[in-house]
This record gives structure tokens, C-alpha cells and sequence, in this order.
């Protein structure tokens, strides 16, 4: 950027889309004026920016002692003990200290005391991240309608009308999840001719008879709505809405009338400044920015056109309904929001400081998303994103104890900035980085007052994973890494860890992503195996994917399963610290080739909407036509596997280039419909998306713990410059 694009503000240099931001859209309604936001910042930058960046070099100081202690012990057996030592002699492996429980107050219940799905989106995305903030209850009925949920081919499948088997499938379904989450004391729902209330009861009739629940407290109260008539029913801590409308043609199909069994879905959501993100610049930045300060605010909108309408999406307000005694009850429309900020590694332009160096972009997230939220913290009427009057900020990919010790102390700093009480800013601590993992009860002591949650971000683990024993040997197939002992081992602590220190109906352990958005019978099939392990929270990708993971928090009681799990021995770390090497096994050349391809594929695919379109979060297909979600971790996991098997000699420099070359044109061949898009095939020497994907590969085992991003940041500045 130029010198004419900043303003000078005290020390700092400010990029002029982000201070108008700043000073007129976020700053007004707020008590505080613009210089109380920059000279704070400026301080805490003098004070927070050098520990930092020691806290960067320590990271690399440790992968190279690492790679060193590997390529020493070339060949031999692995000694886990030896290792052990080895890590705690260089200062990975701190000493644990005293038991301890978290003391986190004020933390809203969606966090605390219900389990349910968490949706992830990316926030500069606003079509996406109002339908996310929306998405606290979901349709039923679309959710298995819509989807593979239900068999999408033969008698069964969607076709271009209204199919109605499918319709009565679906209605099936919907009523035998009934069956299991508010069952009758007698009968089915699906049986139901009717449904009354009576005093306090609500009663199914059935061949005549009242039916009443078998809990007849689940049931709470009703609305009548534009939908139908509402019967409201909790279990687990969940909310169910049973619409009634006997005139629909959907309600006609059930005896009862069920027009849609409508679930509390994404209970919390993840509006993502990170993975799912291409912000690279002041102007990205501020579009961010301001998406979360609409969000914050309430007033957030977005117009677009879908199928061929014009919409104006919006947030949804409360809902309300009536008690058999007339009282009201008020629920939440909107998902309870959680800013993810980018980690401690990132810089960016939008402010200089000092000698016109970048700000660590995760300290200036800090200070502007905080900023924004205050616009909810101060709300004295409609709904409010935090009604315990906290600010949930998530904080990816931090190393160690002493790393997430800055994250609190830039937030004491963030508060004191604001006249905020200490520890306002809660923080979810991503468990995704190998450092974090192996000391994770030290890591969660220094955020104990804050902290709301801990997640298992295996996809940027698994990356992390390859990383860290790049020079241990080649790793095994992408798909058998998942099945190595150290992933199972990761998991399990992280929820061993999380119920020692106190989380259990306090704060979240959180499992991760499902990246096949469109596999939706495979989800329902798998995905209770979060709940079973243990967490009461677990990512899903999109609105729909959240309304059918909800229906596993009415299956199984989360808390009463952390009970149980209490008591069992704590995961083994020489399994976590048992890097998932190929060892004696040979693979032959195709499986190599086709993990290489799938590799490339995956990769290529993401990196040209990223570097080319400024698209963060895509679904590109697999080399078996199974869209995956893929992100910055995802790629960060697809590069750190060429990178070490081109290191260990698994692959050579011309095989993959030509992997790269081959696969950049079927990439090209699936965006055809895309008019933006540019071909990648017949341009390798101008293609800046190509030669990023390239340098990924070629470089990755050079890249800061493995991490995509200062590549990607670099090209997408250098796209923009194109265009
Ligand atoms: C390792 C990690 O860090 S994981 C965390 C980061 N990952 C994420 O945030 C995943 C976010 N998910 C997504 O971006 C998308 O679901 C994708 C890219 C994975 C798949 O997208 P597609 O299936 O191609 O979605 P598509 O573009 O067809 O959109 C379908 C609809 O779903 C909605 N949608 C899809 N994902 C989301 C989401 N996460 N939140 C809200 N709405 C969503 C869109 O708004 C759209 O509805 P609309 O037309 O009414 O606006
Ligand atoms: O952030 C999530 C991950 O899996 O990485
Ligand atoms: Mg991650």
C-alpha cells in the first residue's frame, strides 16, 4: 500500500478503509472515541508485539531441534521414552502443575449447559453468515428432504416435482425422531390423529384415546404463527417446534397434520475471521470487520438474487410462546455468536507501527472485534447475542502454554482498553497444534478465568502432525493418519483434560469439522461418535448439516456421558507423541500416484477460488467425486503430505509437477461453469493460483510450522495487484 492510502494516528499508521470504519460505523452509539482505540492499541503493541514475535522464533527454534533430533536417529527404532525426554529437555513438554478447575463466570448456557451442533462460517461472507446466525432452528423435514439423509435414487429419490413418497419417508422419519426425543406414554407420533391440550398437558389422540407424553413435562407451551400451530417440547436442554397445519398439503400427508418438525439447531456458531477466510488487506479486513459489527448490532442485511428472486436476508428475532398458564416464553432466534480471530502468526497492513511494521493481524482482530461487540454488550432491549454479558472470541492454532499466556494478557489489555470487567472476553481454545495438545491442562491454566471451550481441530492438527516429524520419515496415506494411534490418543485427552480441569456444564469440549457437506446419511451414521467421546459441542459446515446433528444431542445425554467418562484413565501421550509413520510398509506406485493426484486435486481446486476470487471456504471434489470442505487447514494438510513424501524420496520433483499439471486441468474442467474462473491448464507460467499451489508443494516443507497462509496472503495480494 501507499503512503497516501494510511492516516497517521499517534505512532501508528492506519489504513484509511479500516480507521472510516473504525471511526464511522463502529465508534457511533459507543462511549469512546477514536483516539482512545488507537493510542490504546499503540501501547499494547509496544508491549505485546515483541513478545510475540520471540514467541514466533521459539516455535521455529523447537521444529528445528526437532528435525534435528530426527535426521540424528535416522533409522533407528523408535525409542518413545528417549523421545519423551528429548521433548521435555528442549522445552516442548512443560512440567505439569496442580490440579485446578476453571473459574470461568458468565458464560451463556448455549455454552454451558446445553450440548448441541456448532456452525462454523465464514463471517466476510454475509449471505452465509446471516443464514449461520439464523440457523438456531432448522426444518426437519427440509433437512431429510434436501438431502442423501434419505436414499436419493430409486422410488425415493428427489426428482424435479414434489416426489411424494419421498414426502411420507420423510414424515416417517420426522415422527419416529419424535418417537425417541418426546415419546407418547402410549403409541406413536406417527399414529397420532391429533394432538389437544388439556390443562397442562398436551395430549396425542390416537384411535380415540388421549395419549399423553411419557415425561409430560417435556412439553412447554404453544404458538400460533404464519407456519401453523406450534407445540413447543424440550428435551436434553433442545427445543422442538411440531407444526400443526391439517389445511397444508405437506400437513395433510400425516393424520395428526404435522406440517414440519422444526429443531434448535446451531446453538452456537463460529463467525470465522480465519480458515474459511481470504482477508488479506485493510479493505478484506474491513468487510470483516463490519459483517460482525452488523451481526453485533443486529441490523446486519444482504440482498441477492436465488432462483431468479430478489432476497433481503436479515436476523431473525426472539420467538415466543404461551405456557398452558398464559405465561411467556421467550427463545432465542440467532445462534449465540463466536468471533473466531486469526492466530498469533499473521500480519497485515491495515495498520503499521514502529519502523511502518505490519500489526500481528490477531492483535488488531482483538481490538476491533471486541470493539464491535460492545454494540451487544451495551443492547438494553431486542434480542442480544450474549445475555450473560460476555464476548466469545475462539483463538486458532497457538503453541504451547506461553502462547496462549499472551492471547490472555492481549485481551486484560483489550478490557482495560474498554473499561470492560476482567475477563468479559471469554476464549475457545482450538486444540490444533501439537504443542498445544501435549500440554493442553497448562494451556487451558492460562486462560482458566476466560476460557469457554476446547476443541479438537484435528484437520489443522493433522497438518501440524506432519509438520512437526517432517524429518521423522515418510507419513502414511492422508486416509490411514485418521486411523493412527496418536488421532484417537488426541482426542481422548483433549476430553480427558477438558473434564480434570472442571469443563464439564461449565464450557465446551468440542470436537471437529464434518468436510463432506453433502454426505449427510454418513454424518447421521458417524457423527454420534463426538457425543459418545465425550463433547458437548461438534462442527458441522452448513445450516442443514447443524438441524440433523441436532437430532444426536436428543439421542444421547452429553453430561451424563462425561459422568462416565470421569473415571477412566487418561490417554497415553507416548500415543500422541507416536508420529503416524509409513515404517516398514510399502506402497505400490499407484497408491502412491493417487494420493499424490487426490492430493493435488484437493489442493489446486482451493487455492485458485482462494488466490483468484478471495474465496476462503470451497467444496471441491475429491479424486472420487466426493465434494469435501476444504479450508486452509485442509490444504495446510494436502501440502505437508507432498512436502514429505517429495522430502523422503516417495515422490520426485517431476511426478508431482506433473500431478500439479494433470490435475490443474480437471480442475479447470469442473469450474467451467464458472465465468469468473481462470484457467490454470493453459497458462502455467502466468497463473498466479498455479504457481501458489506450486510453491505450497515445493516449499511446504520450508513453511512456518506448515502453515498456508503467508503463501496464500502473498498471491491473493499479488492477484489483486493483477487484476
Ligand atoms: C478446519 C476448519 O477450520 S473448519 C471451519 C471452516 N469451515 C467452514 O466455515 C465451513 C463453512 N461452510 C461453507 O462455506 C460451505 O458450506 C461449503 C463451501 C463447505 C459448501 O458450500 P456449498 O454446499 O457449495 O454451499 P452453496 O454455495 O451451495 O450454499 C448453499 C446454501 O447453504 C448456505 N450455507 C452453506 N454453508 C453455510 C454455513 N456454514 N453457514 C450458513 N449458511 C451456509 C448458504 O447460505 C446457501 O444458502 P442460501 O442460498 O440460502 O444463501
Ligand atoms: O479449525 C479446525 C481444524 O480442524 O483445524
Ligand atoms: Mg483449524
Amino acid at each position: 500500500m501507499r503512503e497516501s492510502d494510511y492516516i497517521e494516528i499517534g505512532q501508528l499508521k492506519v489504513a484509511k478503509p479500516l480507521a472510516s470504519l473504525v471511526e464511522k460505523e463502529i465508534l457511533p452509539g459507543l462511549n469512546i472515541d477514536a483516539d482512545q482505540v488507537w493510542s490504546n492499541f499503540e501501547k499494547i503493541l509496544a508491549d505485546l508485539a515483541p513478545r510475540n514475535k520471540e514467541l514466533l522464533a521459539k516455535r521455529e527454534k523447537l521444529q528445528q531441534q526437532i528435525d534435528d533430533y530426527h535426521l540424528a536417529h535416522k533409522g533407528a527404532d523408535w525409542n518413545a521414552a528417549a523421545y519423551k525426554k528429548f521433548l521435555k529437555a528442549i522445552g516442548y513438554l512443560v512440567a505439569e502443575g496442580a490440579d485446578f478447575e476453571i473459574g470461568t463466570q458468565n458464560v451463556d448456557d448455549e455454552i454451558a449447559k446445553v450440548a448441541g451442533p456448532q456452525l462454523v462460517v465464514p463471517v466476510m461472507n454475509a449471505r452465509f453468515a446471516l443464514n449461520a446466525a439464523n440457523a438456531r432452528w432448522g426444518s426437519l423435514y427440509d433437512g431429510l428432504y434436501g438431502t442423501d439423509a434419505i436414499a436419493t435414487e430409486g422410488a425415493l429419490a428427489p426428482g424435479k416435482a414434489y416426489n411424494e413418497k419421498r414426502g411420507a419417508e420423510v414424515i416417517a422419519r420426522a415422527a419416529a425422531f419424535l418417537d425417541q426425543a418426546i415419546p407418547l406414554s402410549k403409541g406413536k407420533h406417527a399414529d397420532a390423529s391429533g394432538y389437544k391440550l388439556d390443562g397442562q398437558n398436551l395430549l396425542a389422540i390416537i384411535d380415540g384415546a388421549d395419549i399423553p407424553l411419557k415425561d409430560p413435562s417435556q412439553f412447554l407451551g404453544t404458538r400460533q404463527s404464519k407456519a401453523g400451530q406450534g407445540y413447543l417440547f424440550a428435551n436434553n436442554g433442545l427445543h422442538i417446534e411440531v407444526v400443526i397445519d391439517k389445511s397444508d398439503p405437506i400437513g395433510q400427508q400425516s393424520g395428526a397434520g404435522v406440517k414440519d418438525v422444526v429443531l434448535e439447531a446451531a446453538l452456537t456458531t463460529i463467525q470465522d475471521c480465519e480458515d474459511s477466510v481470504a482477508a488479506v488487506d485493510a479493505q478484506d479486513k474491513a468487510e470483516v470487520y463490519r459483517n460482525w459489527l452488523g451481526l453485533m448490532k443486529g441490523d446486519l442485511q444482504s440482498s441477492f438474487t436465488k432462483n431468479g428472486k430478489e432476497m433481503v436476508r436479515s436476523l431473525n428475532g426472539d420467538l415466543s410462546f404461551q405456557t398452558p398458564d398464559g405465561d411467556n416464553i421467550s427463545l432465542p432466534g440467532r445462534s449465540l455468536m463466536l468471533v473466531r480471530n486469526v492466530g498469533h502468526l499473521m500480519t497485515n497492513n491495515a495498520v503499521l507501527f514502529a519502523n511502518d511494521e505490519e500489526v500481528p493481524e490477531g492483535m488488531l482482530d482483538a481490538m476491533i472485534t471486541v470493539l464491535c461487540a460492545l454494540h451487544d454488550l451495551n443492547k438494553e432491549s431486542g434480542p442480544r447475542n450474549s445475555r450473560a454479558g460476555s464476548i466469545y472470541i475462539v483463538k486458532p492454532k497457538m503453541h504451547g502454554p506461553e502462547e496462549a499466556a499472551l492471547t490472555d494478557e492481549l485481551f486484560d489489555r483489550v478490557e482495560d482498553a474498554y473499561g470492560l470487567e476482567r475477563h468479559t472476553i471469554k476464549v475457545g481454545v482450538m486444540d490444533e497444534e501439537r504443542r498445544t495438545t501435549v500440554n493442553l491442562k497448562e494451556c487451558i491454566r492460562a486462560v482458566q478465568n476466560r476460557v469457554v471451550f476446547i476443541n479438537t481441530g484435528f484437520l489443522d492438527r493433522t497438518g501440524d502432525e506432519i509438520h512437526t516429524s517432517m524429518q521423522a520419515g515418510p507419513v502414511l496415506p492422508k486416509g490411514d493418519i485418521k486411523g493412527a494411534k496418536w488421532l484417537t490418543a488426541y482426542e481422548n485427552w483433549n476430553v480427558d483434560t477438558g473434564l480434570e480441569t472442571g469443563f464439564s456444564q461449565k464450557a465446551q469440549i468440542g470436537k471437529g469439522m464434518w468436510a463432506m457437506p453433502d454426505e449427510m446419511a454418513k454424518m447421521l451414521e458417524a457423527k454420534t461418535d463426538h457425543l459418545k467421546a465425550g463433547a458437548n459441542c461438534a462442527w458441522v459446515p452448513s445450516p442443514t448439516a447443524a438441524v440433523l446433528h441436532a437430532t444426536h444431542y436428543h439421542q444421547i445425554d452429553v453430561f451424563s456421558v462425561q459422568d462416565q467418562l470421569k473415571s477412566r484413565a487418561k490417554a497415553a501421550l507416548d500415543d500422541i507423541l507416536t508420529p503416524p509413520l509409513l515404517g516398514g510398509r510399502n506402497l505400490s506406485a499407484d497408491e502412491v500416484q493417487h494420493e499424490l493426484e487426490n492430493n493435488a486435486q484437493g489442493i489446486l481446486g482451493y487455492v485458485v477460488r482462494w488466490v483468484e476470487q478471495g474465496v476462503g471456504c470451497s467444496k471441491v471434489p475429491d479424486i472420487n467425486d466426493v465434494g469435501l470442505m476444504e479450508d486452509r487447514a485442509t490444504l495446510r494438510i494436502s501440502a505437508q503430505h507432498i512436502a514429505n513424501w517429495l522430502l523422503h524420496g516417495l515422490v520426485d520433483e517431476d511426478q508431482v509437477m506433473q500431478a500439479m499439471k494433470k490435475m490443474a486441468a480437471k480442475v479447470d474442467e469442473q469450474n467451467q461453469g464458472d465465468p469468473a474462473y481462470q484457467p490454470m491448464a493453459d497458462n502455467f507460467d502466468k497463473s498466479v493460483a498455479f504457481a501458489a499451489a506450486c510453491e505450497l508443494v515445493f516449499e511446504g516443507a520450508n513453511q512456518p510450522s506448515g502453515y498456508t497462509e503467508p503463501i496464500l496472503h502473498r498471491r491473493r495480494l499479488e492477484a489483486k495487484a493483477n487484476a
